[in-house]
């Protein structure tokens, strides 16, 4: 990518009123209250520098001899001090209202997050452009509520800016002039500095998304056993150490050059005000101005610079949070495409005719290859389909396409008669239940687990235990020290790790959890003995009378109780029919079916 331009900076301030927005509805009244306290803030060191005047002029009367009132210098001396706490009062009450105000940003930002995450497509997902940006955003939770700090603190130091200025410009306008031109190069080196940081962190984004990852795989519950088994640790943190090597030494150079700029740079600055002090000192000595205004002015001068060096520096950091802010606004921007349709048409109460397949044909993202081609068959309503074909045939795919996670590329998929992309998307999710082998193993509670397959109803028990029966997972509930409450899994307190086929039961319970009108097992009972996969058949069928279903399987035992069987190749459609006329017709079916049969025998 670029590097960014000052344009881009400036137009990158266009992002600041959102991200006000943002802060705003994260809790209005702690944002006007800050807004309020740095304001009464800003006005506190001009005034501080003023009484200060006031009072060395006095005390250099008072040496003089000057028959004066004491009392009106102690009460000047006890009005700065007033002055100070109060502005150090100040300041730590907007320290913790941006602190407070930062947790709260960061806790809505990351739901406002998860939850346009959830509406985006299956296919979005599988996207590394679309992670880069997750990743992005999501580090923006965390570092924005600098920027709003940073903002707030900037409009408070231009108020104080503008105050300091006035009474240095009634005494000598070119002072100010000579100000500035100290600080510009220091302004301009930060700029420059600041861009380079942002394109090198924006190109550093997939290396950082691998190396959160390495870190993960090298130090997790899940993946400790194979790492063990495997003797992976070295590989992994040869890699770690390999990626971070790198973004160490690209960030050093960087880091490096710009210290030593910046050292140059401030050296400017300090120059520019000592040639201001000795002039203002000479004028004193000269009588144009009294000593209190010695004090005032250097005082002025002093802070002034600091300010505006502060402000300018700032800018550099305001604008590029603004920038980063892109990327974050850039992640809303990203809309589904499959979503729900205008009018859309309500599912039918009761599937008539069933899915009608026309010429269906997907090709995943990014991918040349077709992974389902010239699909052309009927689900009936009522009907136990079984899908079979070797790894990598398209029967999850074409599951997916049915279950509407993804669109068809071409041809189209008809319910009654009707587009499935016509129909309510909420709908469809609703009245079709599905169970990927590639299911999530929640480390939560058991109720949690199941609840899962309709999480409406997490709170009925008596749903939640009744599915739990049909699946078979109840049995093994029952044996667990805290039955529907144990926690399941390792990563947290008290969880119990189940085994394999366990895991299994538990997950087929969530396809029992809402009265779907199509369910899709996808290898439910790949992990499951010889016994428990048959039970569960059993009950699968009398379960779902009336409904339709689809089964994928590499075992012909449960294959052969479907109504029917389609057998897939290379994505397209090899052979139809039930399990005998297959048999009969001795094609691929028959083949793996006696290759199958002959390991058992
Ligand atoms: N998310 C994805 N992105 C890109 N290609 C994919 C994706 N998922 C699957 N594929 C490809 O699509 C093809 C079909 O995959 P699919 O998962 O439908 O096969 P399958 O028949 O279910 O296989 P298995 O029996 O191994 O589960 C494969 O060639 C696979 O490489």
């Amino acid at each position: 990518m670029a590097d960014v331009t000052i344009k881009d900076r400036f137009s990158a301030l266009g992002n600041l009123p959102a991200f006000f927005k943002l802060v705003w509805q994260t809790n209005p009244s702690l944002t006007v209250l800050n807004a309020v306290l740095r304001i009464f803030r800003s006005a506190i060191p001009v005034a501080v520098l003023y009484v200060g005047k006031l009072i060395v002029d006095y005390v250099v009367q008072i040496s003089h001899g000057a028959g004066v009132d004491h009392k009106y210098l102690w009460e000047l001396v006890a009005a700065e001090a007033g002055l100070a706490i109060l502005s150090d009062a100040l300041g730590r009450a907007t320290t913790l209202i941006d602190s407070l105000l930062g947790d709260l940003f960061s806790n809505y930002t990351s739901v406002k997050i998860m939850e346009h995450a959830a509406m985006l497509d299956l296919e979005q997902f599988e996207d590394t452009t679309f992670y880069d940006k997750l990743e992005r955003a999501r580090q923006q939770t965390i570092g924005r509520t600098i920027l709003l700090s940073q903002v707030l603190s900037q409009v408070q130091d231009l108020i104080t800016m503008g105050f300091l200025t006035a009474g240095l410009a009634v005494f000598n306008p070119w002072l100010l002039l000579l100000l500035f031109v100290a600080v510009l190069p220091s302004f301009i080196g930060e700029s420059y500095f600041n861009d380079k940081n942002y394109s090198l962190s924006r190109r550093q984004t997939p290396q950082r998304r691998e190396l959160d990852y390495i870190r993960y795989i090298g130090a997790s519950d899940e993946t400790a056993k194979e790492v063990k088994i495997f003797s992976l640790s070295g590989f992994l943190i040869d890699r770690f150490r390999q990626l971070s090597d790198k973004f160490y030494t690209d960030n050093k150079q960087l880091a490096i050059r710009r210290s030593l700029w910046g050292t140059l740079f401030s050296l400017l600055g300090t120059m520019g005000y000592y040639g201001a002090y000795a002039y203002i000192i000479s004028k004193t000595i000269q009588g144009v101005i009294s000593i209190g205004s010695l004090t005032f002015l250097a005082g002025s001068f002093r802070q002034l610079r600091g300010l505006l060096d502060g402000v300018l520096s700032r800018f550099t950091a305001v604008s590029q949070g603004a920038i980063y802010l892109k990327d974050f606004f850039d992640f809303f921007e990203i809309k589904p495409q499959i979503k729900p349709a205008p009018n859309a048409r309500p599912f039918p109460k009761k599937i008539e005719e069933g899915f009608r397949f026309e010429n269906v044909g997907f090709k995943y993202a990014h991918s040349d290859k077709w992974a389902n081609r010239h699909l052309n068959f009927t689900l009936k309503a009522g009907e136990k389909l079984a899908l079979v074909g070797e790894n990598g045939a398209g029967k999850t795919t074409l599951v997916k396409l049915l279950a509407r996670l993804y669109d068809p590329t071409e041809g189209r998929i008809l319910l009654d008669g009707y587009d499935l992309r016509e129909y309510d998307l909420r709908d469809v999710r609703k009245a079709v239940g599905i169970i990927f082998q590639d299911y999530i193993r929640y480390q939560m509670t058991v109720a949690q687990n199941i609840a899962v397959g309709n999480i409406d109803e997490k709170e009925n028990r008596e749903r939640i235990e009744d599915a739990s029966k049909k699946s078979l997972a109840d049995l093994l509930v029952q044996r667990l020290e805290g039955k529907y409450d144990q926690a399941l899994g390792k990563r947290f307190n008290q969880g119990v790790e189940l085994s394999g086929g366990e895991w299994q039961k538990i997950a087929l319970a969530r396809a029992y959890m809402k009265d779907t009108q199509l369910l899709i097992l996808d290898e439910p009972t790949s992990a499951l003995d010889a016994r428990a996969e048959y039970e569960v058949f059993q009950r699968f069928a009398d379960l779902t009378k009336g409904k339709t279903a689809v089964l994928i399987s590499h075992r012909f035992s449960t294959v052969r109780m479907a109504d029917r069987i389609l057998v897939l190749d290379k994505g397209e459609l090899l052979e139809e029919g039930s399990h005998r006329e297959l048999i009969n017709k001795a094609g691929r079916y028959a083949e793996l079916f006696q290759l199958q049969a002959r390991g058992y025998q």
